[in-house]
């Protein structure tokens, strides 16, 4: 399986538009060692031609032209985008599909609350089902029963396992404060040819129990990297909430995706959807020494993991 990195940092990207923090401002002035980044989302394919893309980022246009088999052109209108996976209803992870309309109808597989939260409070789903779009995005259930797994009929060879997890709905759901299992969702994928496996959670607020063994398994663990700390945006003046509020797991302290990482055998430790106040976004820093000191490395957009 190879897995591409399309966007590795959080929503708004790096730097963010409207930021002037030390990071964004000192890499606008050019004296932050760091490269940009546009918002999270990867894709996977275990052939090269046929790719599952997991989440649909504002980006997706800039993403998709940077990276070649994902245009094949093998016909007039032609994507190597075989379905897309959605781990969740965030804005910065599901707006993308609306840049993808011209291209329906496309398979989304994606959890019930999910799908209701893109039926309802971002209505993409009924936005896009009228002729314009031909019908719009074909949604394809998610159970996130990880011990059954599912494979995508066009995508040979991956067996994925989704699984619930703990973060957080988007702030416009009914489901942000009184969150149901579905909302959001890790994956576990296995290449059936290859025996490779990746533990994929790019939101993840708290590692309970039932993920353990998967990501114990896993050869690339590919996780949460939004914040060093939790209150990192707070400390920096550019927002007010917690990371364990937008339920995402900081790198740092006790309990931390540090800790969390440091005793699995997995021979490649990834962190992404990275916010741009994240000061391992700067190679210099020594947050991002200590990430290298514990073999963790750092997503960063074309990155490219063969499993
Ligand atoms: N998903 C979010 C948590 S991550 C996230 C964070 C930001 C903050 C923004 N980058 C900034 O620095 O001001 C913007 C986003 O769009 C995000 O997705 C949630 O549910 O609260
Ligand atoms: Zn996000
Ligand atoms: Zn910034």
């Amino acid at each position: 399986m190879k897995v591409r990195v399309l966007g590795a940092a959080a929503g708004g990207g790096f730097p963010q538009w409207n930021c002037n923090c030390r990071n964004c401002r000192g890499f606008r002035e050019g004296t932050l060692n760091a490269k940009a980044r546009t918002q999270s989302s990867i894709c996977i394919s275990s052939d090269g031609e046929n790719w599952l893309l997991f989440n649909a980022s504002p980006d997706i246009r800039a993403q998709l032209a940077s990276f070649e088999p994902l245009q094949p052109a093998r016909k007039l209108r032609d994507t190597g985008i075989a379905a897309i996976l959605l781990m969740d209803a965030q804005i910065d992870h599901a707006s993308g599909l609306l840049m993808l309309r011209e291209g329906c109808p496309l398979d989304v597989y994606c959890t019930d609350p999910v799908f209701e939260d893109l039926s309802q409070g971002f209505p993409i789903f009924p936005m896009l089902n009228c002729p314009t779009w031909n019908g719009g995005f074909a949604r394809q259930p998610v159970s996130p029963d990880a011990e059954a797994g599912f494979e995508i009929p066009s995508i040979r060879n991956l067996r994925i396992h989704a699984m619930v997890l703990s973060s957080k709905a988007p702030p416009y759901s009914p489901h942000r404060d009184n969150p149901v299992p579905g909302d959001n969702i890790g994956v576990f994928v296995e290449d059936l040819a290859t025996g490779g496996t990746l533990f994929y959670a790019p939101g993840l607020g708290e590692v309970e129990p039932h993920l353990e063994p998967w990501m114990k398994r896993a050869d690339c663990v590919l996780v949460d990297g939004t914040l060093w700390s939790d209150d990192e945006m707070i400390r920096q003046e550019v927002g007010v909430q917690l990371g364990s509020t937008m339920g995402h797991l900081p790198q740092s302290g006790p309990g931390g995706m540090i800790e969390v990482l440091q005793p699995l055998q997995a021979r490649r430790k990834v962190l992404i959807h990275i916010n741009n106040t994240n000061p391992i976004l700067n190679e210099d820093s020594p947050e991002r020494a200590e990430l290298t000191r514990q073999g963790i490395e750092v997503a960063w957009d074309g990155m490219e993991i063969d499993l």
